[in-house]
């Protein structure tokens, strides 16, 4: 009785809301039928068309999106029972009814049908109990009417205001069910497949990238079913530490989180505490709350209640980090739960699931706060032993636990100081036995090295330091400099002595051993030694004037007693320029050339390029 009179006020509700909806779309319908109805009014009211409203893209006016959509619209008349398209047909169109109404039909299952024929053997003359009458219309129809069995049964039915035909668009596959026209004429607006497409582009992508997510959080439900309930859920942002319900209020929504955490919990009675006798001067801790479970990304909360017609709430729920998730109000989901009787199922599994973790923790907790309790009861009062406060309960981890602030668990880490002297005790400690001495690496060549390593460091970084002075009046740091200087120009000026000696020396070897094999050279090749030779010998001309150059330049500087530093600098580029003087790169040059004084057969080479340098 109760459940019929719930059915007569949803099928009173129903028809209210499909007079409004063609009351609203009258002026749509009359603009289509008669061209003279102004475009304003159309747009007006396609704008109260659910669809239209969903797939307006974030961003865009929903009276621009509807005027887009307007431009592709059709309007097209079906008559009573006529089919609009087939189950199973590929989907070219997707509708919107303005007005009448249309019936979704599903094939049956073959069980079904198997069932229904040995029933009608039995009966016999008996005609069917359950009366189509569109399907009856259809009974010429195979696919639809056999043996006196309907093959199809009708599952949901649309009118003015509601789209179908839209999941073979989205989807690409076929048809999902049969459309039949259940009133005397139903008008409606058709968009063609690509024109869908192009409207509905990023509210396609957006959609598949949602309904990837809820296939996941309502695993094995069908897409199409899924489609449908979440037209049900609405968004929502809550704050962190926000009390969402507490015990014994009256359940109103469910909610999917998305993205955040939500905790369930309760609170203990006032009689329900731990006192600790082992710190003196008597005290109680009062254990206020449990925490029975953590929601997070993709679960149901607040379900249960629903679920099980419970009308207050069992625990208390609080956000725990800034959430974003979808509810359902509880008026709605009773409306909708016997339209979405797999989803209902699902969400019982979830529940029994959920009830028993709460259970079996709720359970574990009370017991440890009670073995505790006893524990610390047995225990004798001894002074000899007392413990602090801290030690006793570990009440640093426990506030911490409580803490409404998120800590990290990981292990603390040390500051520089503590590092260093972590470091000085585990040397101190491995080396404990070992006496100083024994820790220096006693190598007379490395230290040497390194010693040298450090004047010539020393050296570089001084020069830098005067070159960087604007004014130069530091007397010893420039004499130094000349010193230094002169130190290195006489070494390099003996080393660049030494090379050109050894590169006659090598050019005398080489022009012998070439005078001794001349028979065996072939006239170019004879050719090309005597180029080379007289190359050579300009280029040590010319190196020699340099380097006398360079003496007098010097000797008269000195003489003079002082160098200015922009002497020194043009004269060391003209010396590397020519060189001659050993630098860094001069030296690396040096040692090149020294590399190849030895190889004689590379020497003629070795010298053309020296000479194309010059
Ligand atoms: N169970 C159902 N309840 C309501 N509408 C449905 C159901 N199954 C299919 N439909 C609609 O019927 C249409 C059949 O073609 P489509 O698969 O393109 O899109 C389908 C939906 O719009």
């Amino acid at each position: 009785m109760k459940q019929s009179n719930q059915k007569i006020k949803q099928a009173e509700l129903l028809a209210k809301q499909q007079k409004q909806n063609e009351a609203l779309l009258a002026p749509a319908l009359n603009y289509f039928m008669n061209e003279s109805q102004q475009t304003t009014e159309l747009i007006q009211s396609l704008m109260h068309i659910q669809f239209l409203k969903n797939n307006c893209p974030e961003g865009m006016q929903l009276h621009d999106f509807v005027m887009q959509a307007a431009k592709y619209v059709k309007l097209e008349t079906f008559s009573f029972a006529q089919i609009i398209f087939n189950y199973g047909e590929f989907g070219d169109k997707m509708y919107i009814i303005l007005k009448g109404e249309v019936g979704v039909y599903v094939p049956k299952s073959k069980d079904d049908i198997e069932n229904e024929l040995s029933l009608q053997n039995i009966r016999k003359s008996k005609k069917l109990q359950i009366q189509d009458d569109v399907l009856l219309e259809n009974r010429n129809n195979s696919n639809y009417y056999q043996n006196g069995i309907y093959l199809y049964h009708k599952v949901f039915q649309y009118f003015s205001g509601q789209c179908f035909g839209d999941v073979a668009l989205t989807s690409d596959k076929p048809r999902s069910a049969s459309l039949i026209v259940l009133s005397e004429i139903m008008y409606c607006i058709s968009i063609n497949r690509q024109q869908y497409k192009q409207m509905c582009e990023k509210a396609i992508q957006e959609q598949n990238k949602t309904m990837e997510i809820y296939q996941r959080i309502f695993n094995g439900i069908s897409q199409f079913n899924i489609s449908k309930f979440i037209q049900n859920l609405r968004p929502i942002s809550l704050v962190s530490q926000s009390i969402l319900w507490e015990k014994g209020h009256e359940p109103q929504q469910l909610l999917i989180i998305m993205k955040g955490r939500v905790e369930l919990y309760i609170n203990l009675d006032e009689s329900k505490y731990m006192q600790n006798k082992t710190v003196s001067g008597a005290f109680t801790i009062k254990l206020k709350r449990v925490v029975l479970s953590q929601v997070t990304n993709g679960h149901f909360v607040g379900q249960e209640e629903l679920i099980e017609d419970i009308p207050q709430r069992k625990y208390n729920c609080q956000c725990i980090d800034n959430t974003e998730a979808y509810f359902m109000d509880a008026e709605t989901f009773k409306k909708i739960r016997k339209n979405f009787p797999d989803i209902i199922n699902l969400l019982k599994n979830i529940t029994t699931q959920n009830k028993t973790y709460i259970n079996h923790r709720l359970t574990n907790v009370l017991k440890s706060i009670q073995a505790y309790q006893d524990k610390i009861n047995k225990e004798p009062l001894n002074n000899s032993d007392k413990k602090t406060f801290y030690e006793c309960l570990d009440l640093q981890q426990m506030s911490t636990e409580q803490s409404k602030v998120l800590r990290s668990r990981n292990k603390k880490l040390f500051t520089l100081s503590q590092s260093i002297k972590k470091k000085v005790d585990i040397f101190q400690q491995k080396y404990k036995d070992k006496s100083p001495q024994d820790l220096i690496i006693l190598n007379p060549e490395l230290q040497q090295t390194i010693q040298e390593r450090q004047d010539r460091l020393y050296y570089i970084n001084n020069k830098k330091l005067q070159y960087n002075r604007p004014h130069h009046q530091d007397g010893f740091s420039l004499s130094n400099e000349i010193k230094n200087f002169k130190l290195n120009f006489s070494k390099s000026s003996q080393r660049f002595q030494q090379s050109e000696q050894n590169q006659q020396d090598s050019n005398f070897i080489q022009y012998s051993s070439q005078c001794i094999s001349e028979a065996a050279l072939s006239p170019v090749s004879k050719k090309s030694l005597q180029i080379q030779l007289t190359q050579f010998s300009d280029s040590l001309k010319k190196k020699q004037y340099f380097l006398m150059k360079m003496q007098q330049t010097t000797m008269r500087q000195t003489t003079k007693s002082y160098l200015s530093i922009r002497n020194m600098k043009s004269l060391h580029s003209q010396i590397n320029t020519g060189k001659m003087i050993k630098t860094e790169v001069s030296f690396m040059n040096e040692q090149s050339l020294n590399k190849y004084e030895r190889s004689l057969q590379s020497l003629p080479k070795l010298l053309l390029q020296e000479n194309e340098e010059n």
